[in-house]
């Protein structure tokens, strides 16, 4: 999905959140006025530059933006529905959204349902649906890698970092953060990434969107969450070539990894607006 300075989307990618109250707070941003997100005119157009995104938009649910819990109170407390921590559960549109988001179907508790009776899904919407595939479509199916990102805010501006050498996608930026391993959500993994990879602890918040990019190496989903620093953490460069803190409406000068961009044009044009 491309967004333009106006505000006006285009492209393929799908979005499963609005900017969360709670990010625009600790970004500097209003929360008064939403960001408006994927919509079903924006299912066709351009993905990014040597980008192919896979996926397709969903109408977002009707439902009003959901409060959040304050800045302050980033990491759930006992009293806090996790359910209301992003998508919530309201029907087919959104569920639609978790199965393609992977884990965020599971993190929600949501369950994946096939079109109604009588509806003949293709083998690649069954597919998506968990429908039963032939082994031959099983060994064509792309490995689909799953990736938490971190979008950490501190007085306005975002943690950027450049991948290393030796690495795939060397010296292009991208999010903190990295694979899940078995077992893990995409929260539970992006605080472990944090804590290898910058040295720190993080709270880790709102979802900002999720991607899906067809790399040459596999399908990478990245999952793009807000995150603050524990009272007192400092990001360490361990792994990463550079680490850097941008103003979010210069984030798109950097070179960002194809997958990255639905996160970057979201957060920067977010800066923008107000
Ligand atoms: N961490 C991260 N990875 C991204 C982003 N965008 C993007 O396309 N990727 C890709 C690069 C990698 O192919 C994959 C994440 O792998 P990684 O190498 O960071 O994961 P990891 O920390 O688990 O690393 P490793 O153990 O495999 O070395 O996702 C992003 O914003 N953050």
């Amino acid at each position: 999905m491309m967004i333009d300075r106006n505000g006006e989307i285009g492209g393929s990618a799908y979005v499963t959140n609005d900017m969360p109250g709670v990010s625009a707070a600790h970004a500097g941003f209003s929360a008064s006025a939403p960001l408006r997100a994927a919509t079903d005119d924006a299912a066709a157009g351009a993905a990014g530059p040597g980008e192919r995104v896979v996926g397709f938009v969903v109408p977002r649910h009707a439902a009003a933006p959901v409060p959040l819990p304050p800045a302050a109170h980033m990491a759930p407390t006992d009293d806090f529905d996790e359910s209301l921590n992003g998508a919530p559960e309201v029907g087919v549109s959104q569920s639609t959204i978790g199965s393609l988001a992977g884990a965020d179907a599971a993190e929600q508790g949501m369950s994946a349902q096939l079109p109604a009776d009588g509806l003949d899904p293709t083998p690649e919407v069954a597919s998506l649906f968990g429908a039963a595939s032939s082994p031959a479509e099983e060994d064509d199916a792309p490995r689909i890698i799953r990736v938490s990102g971190a979008a950490i805010l501190r007085d306005g501006k975002i943690l950027c970092a450049r991948r290393p050498e030796g690495k795939n996608l060397a010296g292009k930026w991208e999010f903190p953060g990295g694979k899940l391993e078995p077992g893990e959500d995409h929260r539970e993994a992006l605080a472990r990434e944090i804590r290898e990879e910058l040295g720190c602890e993080v709270e880790v918040g709102d979802q900002i969107c999720t991607t899906q990019n067809d790399y040459e190496f596999g399908v990478v989903e990245l999952v793009t969450f807000w995150c603050t620093l524990k009272p007192g953490e400092e990001p360490k460069r361990i792994e990463h070539a550079e680490l850097r803190w941008m103003d979010p409406e210069d984030m798109p000068s950097l070179d960002w990894a194809p997958a990255d961009w639905e996160a970057v044009d979201l957060i920067s044009v977010k800066s923008l607006a107000f």
